[in-house]
C-alpha cells in the first residue's frame, strides 16, 4: 500500500515546456502512476494597471501552440497532460480528490509571483515530496565558481569566469519507457487563443519570427538553423540586421518558457564547431546565451529589487509617468522613425530584434525619462519570447539601474544610419497598413 501511495507523481510544467533534456524524466520510473500538469493563471489574462493584459495575444498564442505540442509528446510515453485555466491550488485541490499525488516534480524559479504561487502550495500540501530543479540554465548555479552572491556585476568579469570552464551539463535523454496510462475526468485540450477571450490574430507576412511555438517546431529549427542552412557561420555578421528570419538564432521564443533546452543549442554548437566549423560566430551564439544565464543569476542575486524603480544599483532618478509620450512610444508615433518602426513591429507580431529593443527602451527611459517600468510591463505583454530575468535585467541595464557599466543613451539618428541606412527596416513598417493599427 505504502508503495503505491509513494508512486503517484505531479510533473507541474512551468516555464519547462519540453520533453527533451528534461530534468523531470530523473525523478519518475515506470512504476510511478505520472500526470503532467499545466496551469494558466487567470491573473495573467488580466488588465495591468497600465490597460493592456499581463500577457497579450502572440504570447498567449505561442504558449498554446507549445502545450498542444507537449502534450502530444508526453502521449508517446503514455503520459496524460492536463490543462487547467484556474490557479494552482485549485487545479491541484481537484486533482488531489480523484489523485492523492505525493510528489511534485517542477523547475525551480525564485521570482517573487512564481514563489508565492509554490508557497500556496506549500501550504496546501504541507506532507508532499517537492522535486525541484534549475532546468533553465545553460550552467546552472551549483556548477558556477562562484556563489550567487559573489556574481560579478559585470558581464565580461561573469563571462571570463564561466568560460575557462564551460561547465555545462550534459543533456538529459528522453527515456524509452511507457508509464501506466493515467484517465482523469479534466481537459487535456488546450483553448484557442479566441476562447481565453483575445481577438483572433494572424501572421504578418512581414514577421521576422513567423514560427509556431512548441518543442518540435524549436528543436526543427534549430537543426535548420545550425546544421542545414549553417546560418550560424555568420551569426556575427548577421545579428545586427533587422529584417527576416535569418540575421539571429530567433532561439528566445522557444528559450523563453521552454521548449528548446540552452544545454541543447550548446551541444549542438559544440558537435558543429567539432564536425564542421569554429569560427568567432558559432562562439557568439555561445556568449549570447551567456548573457540569457547572466540576467537570470542577477535576478537571483537581487530579487525583488530587479523589479523597483531604482533598480538593483539601487539609484534614484526623477521618472515620469506622462500618458501621451507613453502611447505615442507604443504606437509608434514619435519623433524618431526608427523607434516607430521598431514599435510597430512589436505590436503586430510580438517580435522586435535586440537592436530594436535597445533603441526603443533607451529613449524611453533615457531620452523621455519615463518610468522605465512601464515600458518593461508593455514589453512583457506583447514580447512573444518574454523571459522575466531578461526583459526586467535589460531594461535595468538601459535605465541606468542596471548592470550597465558605461550607463550608455543611444543616439538613435546614428543607430538608424549605422543599421537601416537604407530605410528598408524603415519602410517596411512605416507603411500605411502599419500605421493604421
Ligand atoms: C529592453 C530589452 C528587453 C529584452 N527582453 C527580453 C525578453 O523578455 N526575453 C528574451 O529572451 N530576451 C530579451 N531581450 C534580449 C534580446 O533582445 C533577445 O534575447 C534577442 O533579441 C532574441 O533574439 P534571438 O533569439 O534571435 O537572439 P540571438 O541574437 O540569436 O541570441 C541568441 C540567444 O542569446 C540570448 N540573448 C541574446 N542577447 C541577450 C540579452 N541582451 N539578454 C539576455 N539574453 C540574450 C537569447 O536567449 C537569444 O535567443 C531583451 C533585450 C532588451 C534590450
Amino acid at each position: 500500500m505504502r508503495a503505491e501511495k509513494g508512486n503517484k507523481k505531479i510533473i507541474w510544467f512551468r516555464n519547462n515546456l519540453r520533453t527533451h533534456d528534461a530534468a523531470f524524466w530523473n525523478h519518475i520510473q515506470e512504476s510511478d502512476e505520472v500526470i503532467a500538469v499545466y496551469c494558466l493563471e487567470p491573473k495573467w489574462l488580466e488588465p495591468t494597471p497600465y490597460g493592456w493584459k499581463k500577457m497579450e495575444v502572440f504570447r498567449a498564442q505561442f504558449l498554446l501552440e507549445t502545450l498542444a505540442d507537449l502534450q502530444q509528446n508526453l502521449s508517446k510515453n503514455n503520459i496524460s497532460f492536463y490543462f487547467f485555466q484556474t490557479d494552482a491550488v485549485r487545479a491541484f485541490e481537484q486533482i488531489h480528490e480523484v489523485f492523492p499525488f505525493d510528489t511534485i516534480i517542477t523547475q525551480a524559479e525564485w521570482t517573487y509571483e512564481e514563489v508565492a504561487v509554490e508557497q500556496k502550495l506549500k501550504t496546501a500540501f504541507p506532507t508532499v515530496a517537492w522535486k525541484v530543479d534549475y532546468d533553465q540554465f545553460l550552467i546552472e548555479p551549483s556548477n558556477l565558481p562562484f556563489s550567487i552572491e559573489q556574481l560579478p556585476d559585470v558581464f565580461t568579469s561573469y563571462r571570463k569566469k564561466v568560460e575557462q570552464k564551460w561547465a555545462v551539463n550534459e543533456v538529459i535523454i528522453k527515456p524509452n519507457v511507457l508509464f501506466k496510462k493515467i484517465e482523469m475526468p479534466f481537459s487535456s485540450t488546450t483553448p484557442s487563443v479566441e476562447q481565453l477571450g483575445y481577438e483572433s490574430i494572424v501572421v504578418d507576412e512581414r514577421s521576422a519570427f513567423p514560427c509556431k511555438g512548441g518543442e518540435s517546431e524549436a528543436l526543427r529549427h534549430l537543426k535548420k538553423y545550425i546544421w542545414e542552412h549553417q546560418q550560424i557561420t555568420t551569426y556575427k555578421e548577421t545579428r545586427n540586421e533587422l529584417v527576416g528570419i535569418q540575421y539571429s538564432t530567433k532561439f528566445s521564443p522557444w528559450l523563453a518558457n521552454g521548449p528548446l533546452s540552452s544545454r541543447t543549442i550548446y551541444h549542438e554548437v559544440r558537435k558543429f564547431e567539432d564536425e564542421v566549423l569554429e569560427n568567432d560566430s558559432t562562439y557568439w551564439v555561445l556568449f549570447e546565451l551567456l548573457w540569457r544565464d547572466f540576467f537570470k543569476c542577477v535576478s537571483m542575486k537581487y530579487g525583488n529589487q530587479l523589479f523597483q524603480l531604482s533598480g538593483i544599483l539601487n539609484r534614484n532618478y526623477r521618472w515620469k509617468t506622462n500618458e501621451k509620450a507613453i502611447n505615442d512610444w507604443i504606437n509608434g508615433k514619435t519623433k524618431y522613425d526608427f523607434v516607430n518602426a521598431n514599435m510597430l513591429e512589436l505590436k503586430s507580431t510580438g517580435w522586435m530584434s535586440n537592436r530594436g529593443r535597445q533603441n526603443v527602451a533607451s529613449y524611453f527611459a533615457k531620452e523621455m525619462e519615463q518610468d522605465w517600468r512601464i515600458g518593461a510591463s508593455y514589453f512583457e505583454a506583447y514580447l512573444i519570447d518574454y523571459d522575466v530575468h531578461s526583459n526586467y535585467g535589460n531594461w535595468n541595464y538601459l535605465a541606468g539601474v542596471g548592470n550597465d557599466p558605461r550607463d550608455r543613451k543611444f543616439n538613435i539618428d546614428l543607430q538608424a544610419k549605422n543599421y537601416d541606412n537604407f530605410h528598408v527596416f524603415r519602410n517596411l513598417w512605416l507603411t500605411k497598413k502599419a500605421v493604421e493599427l
